[in-house]
């Protein structure tokens, strides 16, 4: 018996909703002043809560927005910003009725995909979700020396806050979501994104790249954390990047040659870098740059798989049939012969048998088939099947998010 209700959230719902959501993911309840500087960020549209004698005891949130995948097409997407479930209430399947009520409205709504970053890695493949981009922490020891022939034209400057709230949504965008897996960012993101970050608690500043052309064309936001300690007083501070984006690798590489040349810092650390990121090679002692972890960043939901298998582009090999399971939304079930003109709905036999979370963990690139058959994810007619699969759905480029939400 089901003793809680799920529905879309009421206007007097965001609040309690969102302390609800802090509190289970360990942190505090925003002040007034701190909901206050949100700016409406956490808003009604994509909220889902679960509630007992009319009372939040879990919350599925999301905001609408749009996904690069391999080919160039931007497709309509979700992304889940907020999930959570109050203490005394969770496992008594809270979050599989908000999982189940967000995914079926939004296929209802014919949103193409649903996407977020999970804070347990068990949680959402049952839900359909697969690890579709991977991020890398990378570790910068000063000094370090740039090769010759790496980029050094164009100029950086430092905003101040309202200079960066100004500029930085619209350079973004510029910007444009150029590889896979990357999000464009709504209005919505950018107050709960840069009110607390850029705050004097905070403690990020901005940089922003000037090309030669006279365009901004990359910015990042840093951060100094002291390093001092009793026994190392001069130990110089860490350089903590976020949020780092460019145009093009140049305007990246003149972005990190800055980065690197600011004094008195002795380490420059960045998190969730794209995995194939060139920095190494950037500098004259590529042992510089360690990777001191590779972690899971986006997971992926096919809200409708024959729309996102139709939208992408797929390498050049003989078609292959996949046929789908798909436990959360049975209207995906079924074969799709996939090649390089594109994919359809068909009734040949199957060469390759997955569910919906393996299919998202293939889609964007991040995998390859025969990768995923080794661990008893994919089942194959045949070992060539999987090479042709492999050769489909391969990228140039390592899909990346490089937006937290
Ligand atoms: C996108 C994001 O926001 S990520 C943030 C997710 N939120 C958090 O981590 C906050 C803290 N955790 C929570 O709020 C909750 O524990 C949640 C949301 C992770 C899970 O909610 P619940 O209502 O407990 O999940 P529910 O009861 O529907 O469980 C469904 C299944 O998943 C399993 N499951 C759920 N959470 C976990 C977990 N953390 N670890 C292992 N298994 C889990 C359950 O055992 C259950 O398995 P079963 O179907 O085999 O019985």
């Amino acid at each position: 018996m089901t003793d809680f209700v799920v529905r879309p959230i009421t206007e007097d719902e965001l609040r309690p909703t969102f302390d609800l959501l802090v509190e289970a993911l360990h942190d505090r309840r925003p002040s007034d002043e701190r909901w206050a500087q949100a700016d409406g960020a956490w808003a009604l549209p994509g909220k889902f809560g679960a509630f007992a004698e009319n009372r939040p005891v879990g919350i599925a949130s999301g905001f609408a927005t749009s996904i690069a995948v391999p080919g160039g097409a931007v497709l309509p997407a979700q992304a889940v910003d907020g999930v959570g479930v109050r203490a005394d209430w969770t496992r008594r399947g809270v979050v599989t009725a908000l999982m189940t009520a967000q995914l079926t409205d939004l296929a209802d709504r014919g949103t193409t995909l649903a996407c977020l970053h999970a804070s347990e890695a068990v949680i959402y493949g049952r839900f359909g979700y697969g690890i579709a981009t991977s991020g890398r922490t990378v570790r910068v020891n000063r000094p370090v020396q740039l090769r010759e022939g790496v980029e050094a034209g164009g100029a950086v400057r430092l905003l101040d806050t309202d200079e960066a709230r100004a500029a930085l949504p619209a350079l973004y965008e510029r910007i444009g979501l150029h590889r896979p897996g990357m999000i464009a960012r709504p209005e919505t993101w950018w107050p709960m994104a840069l009110s607390y970050r850029l705050s004097r608690e905070g403690g990020y500043r901005v940089a922003v790249h000037t090309g030669p052309d006279g365009r901004d064309d990359a910015f990042a936001m840093f951060k100094s954390v002291d390093q001092a300690t009793a026994a190392e007083p001069e130990h110089g501070p860490l350089l903590e990047v976020r949020d780092l984006h460019g145009a093009s690798p140049e305007a990246i590489a003149a972005l990190w040659r800055f980065l690197f040349s600011i004094d008195l810092v002795a380490t420059v650390t960045s998190r969730f870098r794209p995995v194939d990121e060139p920095l190494g090679v950037l500098l004259t002692d590529p042992r510089r740059v360690r990777t001191t972890d590779v972690e899971d960043d986006l997971w992926l939901r096919l809200v409708d798989v024959a729309g996102a298998l139709a939208a992408r582009t797929y390498g050049d090999a003989t078609p292959v049939v996949f046929e789908v399971d798909d436990r959360l939304l049975p209207a995906n079930r079924g074969r799709y012969r996939v090649g390089p003109d594109g994919a359809e709905r068909t009734d040949a036999e199957a060469d390759l048998r997955l569910d919906a979370d393996t299919l998202a963990m293939l889609y964007l690139g991040e995998w390859r088939a025969s990768t995923l058959a080794q661990a008893g994810r994919i089942t194959a007619a045949t070992p060539e099947a999987l090479q042709r699969a492999d050769t489909l759905f391969a990228t140039a480029e390592r899909p990346w998010c490089g937006t937290y939400f």
